[in-house]
């Protein structure tokens, strides 16, 4: 019998930190928010992914308090910050939370020591207080070296590594992202993505990372909201989210995949697997998850998971013989393309092993990789 590998949800038990309840944000007559919910547990770092203009930013800055949402709770340790309920709103700089935007916000005429102390020159420190501050969070983003240079003389990652220093200086209990990362080259991205996540580590500190990026999400997060025109489509750890996508858009936006869709024909008497009737012929997939006979489904397969080989491969399930129809090289990935059922199939595989254009070969896929959809995508 085919048992479907399960997710692997460890996810933490720890306390809640923040919570989101309900949370509606508008913009005049427009909903651009909502109604979402999701919590945060001590010490971990969730992340909002979606595409441009779902709603990302609008939801941070409402937990910041700097957009005041129509309805819902915000709550951040064990104080409601927002309550449409209590008609409450604290402001943004009583939350006890700092945020880090995309365009740094650093002050160029002043000296990165300067920039780093102000948030505690803010809250009143005393001298020592500053000093020990500065010090410990320049040392954080290993900038001690540079503390009395102007900030304009400063390269772009040291820039963004100044205002997470200046974010962490006073210590808060929660820190906020809005793509922190999206005006670095992509080398210097990868390296500070490591960096913010050790950071992260070695704080503690709760956080919220906002961005669009996947590998960035996938990387960096303890869990992964996926949010999609204002509204949560999945939420739940990268492995979840990015071996188990319960709908089109999350298997789609969430890496590539081919959604293919069909008919539930008969459930095989050998266990759970279920037959699903396609125009490129039956489909086995790992795991009925209820669906009945007759009923549409669509399956997402991800494009890594195809498999395409010269030799027949063992079985008879999933398996078709296919030719090559465009071989794309991307360096370390080739992109080929097959025609299978009247629709263009998409598989990624290193490139070292070269398939040529016209080519006939075997595509084959393992029944557990097939991902039964809970929403239908457009027939294919
Ligand atoms: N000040 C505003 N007035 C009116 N509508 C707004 C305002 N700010 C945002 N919106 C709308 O609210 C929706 C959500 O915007 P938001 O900036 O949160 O999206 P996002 O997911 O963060 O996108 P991006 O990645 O492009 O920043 C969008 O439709 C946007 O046009």
């Amino acid at each position: 019998m085919q048992t479907q590998a399960q997710p692997q949800d460890k996810e933490i038990q720890a306390e809640t930190e923040i919570e989101v309840r309900d949370l509606e944000i508008r913009y005049g007559a427009v909903a651009a928010v909502g109604p979402v919910s999701f919590s945060v547990p001590k010490g971990k770092q969730l992340t909002l992914l979606g595409p441009s203009g779902c709603g990302k930013s609008t939801t941070l800055r409402a937990i910041a308090g700097l957009e005041k949402p129509a309805a819902g709770v915000i709550k951040i340790g064990d104080r409601n910050m927002y309550s449409s309920a209590e008609n409450l709103n604290i402001p943004a700089e009583d939350r006890g939370l700092s945020m880090v935007f995309q365009s740094y916000a650093i002050w160029p005429h002043m000296t990165v020591y300067d920039n780093v102390a102000y948030g505690l020159k803010v809250r009143r420190k005393n001298r020592e207080e500053i000093d020990a501050g500065v010090k410990r969070a320049l040392a954080l983003v290993q900038m001690e070296a540079y503390a009395s240079r102007p900030a304009s003389q400063l390269s772009g990652g040291q820039q963004q590594r100044v205002a997470l220093a200046r974010a962490c200086a006073f210590s808060p209990e929660v820190l906020l992202f809005d793509e922190p990362l999206s005006n670095l080259d992509a080398k210097l991205r990868g390296d500070m993505r490591i960096e913010l996540r050790e950071l992260q580590h070695s704080l503690g500190v709760t956080s919220i990372y906002v961005t669009h990026d996947l590998e960035e999400a996938l990387a960096m997060s303890d869990c992964i909201v996926v949010m999609n025109k204002g509204r949560i489509e999945q939420s739940g750890t990268p492995y979840e989210i990015y071996n188990y996508p319960r709908t089109a858009f999350v298997a789609d936006f969430v890496g590539s995949s081919n959604l293919i869709s069909g008919t539930v024909r008969e459930d095989l008497s050998s266990g759970n697997d279920v037959v699903i009737e396609t125009q490129g012929g039956e489909l086995i997939h790992g795991n009925t998850h209820g669906r009945k006979r007759g009923s549409q489904a669509t399956l997402s397969v991800r494009t890594v998971h195809l498999q395409l080989s010269s030799q027949r491969p063992a079985g008879d399930r999933n398996v078709w013989q296919v030719t090559i129809a465009r071989s794309v090289f991307l360096g370390d990935l080739s992109e080929i393309h097959v025609e299978w059922g009247g629709r263009k199939l998409i598989i990624r595989r290193s490139a070292l092993d070269r398939m040529e254009e016209g080519q006939q070969v075997f595509l084959s896929v393992d029944p557990n990789r097939c991902v039964l959809l809970e929403d239908d995508a457009p027939a294919a």
